[in-house]
């Protein structure tokens, strides 16, 4: 493919986006994987070259643009090399006319801003994310583990954590094929961490999705215990088999919950948990660096549904916990309405239930709770917050 070509593929690539984010389809790796498997004649420097477009385009323009070629327009408002391959030769896009409007560029869109947590420095939340791993200590020690990965350099005060360069494949590691390590984003080990799981407990992993935290948890029981992952997706359950194989994390019980019914398949639960995690579905937008099109698909309406359903999950998770242990609140989230006031409305609603202050060495205390960001954290961001049911 031509220099221009590969302009134009992006521009067909990023209608196809702009179209699937408006209307709830396929996310854009799965559009960028399907296109090139229609269009085998791109070698691998052209998938690169356009995927880098692409991605370049996606995290320029905090809302969604008019359409492909205003999204590359405005791509090209900053780089004068790829304006000129607007050439109109063979394959290539037109040429830009005088005046002709590209997307805006900003990090967060328009109405969003003003709900975002206050300490969140909002034009780091596009950076670049490295890759983090989490060493699996069912299977081996951080110190075996550290030389297999000359790249890596260690996380601040987080042992079991590396942290390796951006886009290491390190799902073809023979340490990863083993279950050595997980790749695991460092926020997401702290929330981990928090939960503060120990061998022989109880423990409910609530929105387990694939399991990223329930092998972190599964960890830190040593194998020990009682480990439930419950989710209402089962494609992202069913997920979590092979990695819990592979990690030989093997005591883990997966329940298949049942959309709004979910209480009645907790029923055999209530008052037995020492800890139960609510991961929750949410906005995202602390995982924007790695998904910088989810500001594409996030509407003022569906916050608002997420911020329902998180109330509706942390209240039937509520009764779970046996009396004095533990509810751990998390999301990938740095919107106030999703974190800290959904904190201070469960405390509203149950009465005795504490906030205990997280007793780890990173974040910054915000509303009862932690909030971790890319700029003061180098993790993605999250709010988490430890709720005691009074014993
Ligand atoms: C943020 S993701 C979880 C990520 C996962 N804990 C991890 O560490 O990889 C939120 C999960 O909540 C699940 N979920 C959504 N509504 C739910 C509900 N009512 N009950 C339980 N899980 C739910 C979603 O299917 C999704 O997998």
């Amino acid at each position: 493919m031509t220099p221009s070509a590969r302009v134009q593929a992006a521009i067909d690539l990023l209608d196809a986006i702009i179209a699937s984010a408006r209307d709830g389809g396929p996310a854009a790796d799965t559009l960028i994987a399907r296109y090139f498997k229609e269009r085998r004649y791109a070698g691998s420097r052209d998938r690169r070259a356009v995927r880098d477009h692409v991605y370049d385009a996606i995290r320029r323009a905090a809302e969604r643009p008019e359409s492909g070629r205003a999204a590359m327009i405005g791509l090209a408002q900053d780089q004068p090399a790829l304006a000129a391959l607007f050439d109109g030769s063979p394959h290539a896009p037109l040429p830009i006319e005088p005046g002709e409007p590209g997307a805006p560029a900003s990090a967060v869109p328009a109405w969003l801003q003003p709900l975002l947590a206050a300490p969140v420095e909002q034009d780091a939340l596009l950076g670049r994310a490295p890759v983090d791993v989490r060493v699996n200590r069912l299977k081996a020690a951080p110190a075996q583990v550290a030389p297999l990965f000359p790249d890596a350099i260690a996380v601040p005060r987080l042992p079991d954590a590396l942290r390796l360069p951006e886009g290491s494949p390190v799902e073809q590691h023979p340490a990863w094929k083993d279950g050595l390590v997980e790749v695991q984003d460092a926020g997401s080990q702290w929330i981990a961490a928090a939960c503060e799981a120990r061998p022989g407990m109880t423990v409910v992993d609530l929105c387990a999705g694939a399991g990223g935290k329930t092998l972190a948890l599964a960890a830190a029981m040593a194998g020990q215990g009682r480990l439930i992952a419950a989710d209402t997706i089962r494609s992202r359950l069913a997920r979590l088999e092979p990695r819990a194989q592979r990690a030989g994390a093997t005591f883990i019980d997966t329940l298949l919950l049942d959309q709004a019914h979910e209480a009645r398949g907790l029923a055999h639960l209530q008052g037995q948990a020492d800890v139960v995690l609510v991961d929750a579905p949410c906005s995202g937008t602390g995982t924007w660096r790695r998904n910088p099109e989810a500001r594409w698909r996030l509407t003022p309406a569906r916050l608002e549904r997420l911020v329902a359903e998180q109330a509706r999950i942390l209240d039937f998770a509520a009764p779970l916990v046996r009396p004095g242990g533990l509810l751990v609140y998390a999301t990938c989230a740095l919107v106030d309405r999703e974190g800290r006031d959904q904190v201070a409305a469960f405390l509203a609603r149950h009465e005795g239930w504490i906030v205990e202050p997280v007793d780890v060495p990173v974040g910054r205390a915000h509303g009862g709770g932690v909030l971790l960001t890319p700029e003061h954290d180098g993790s993605d961001g999250f709010f988490f917050a430890q709720l005691c049911r009074p014993a």
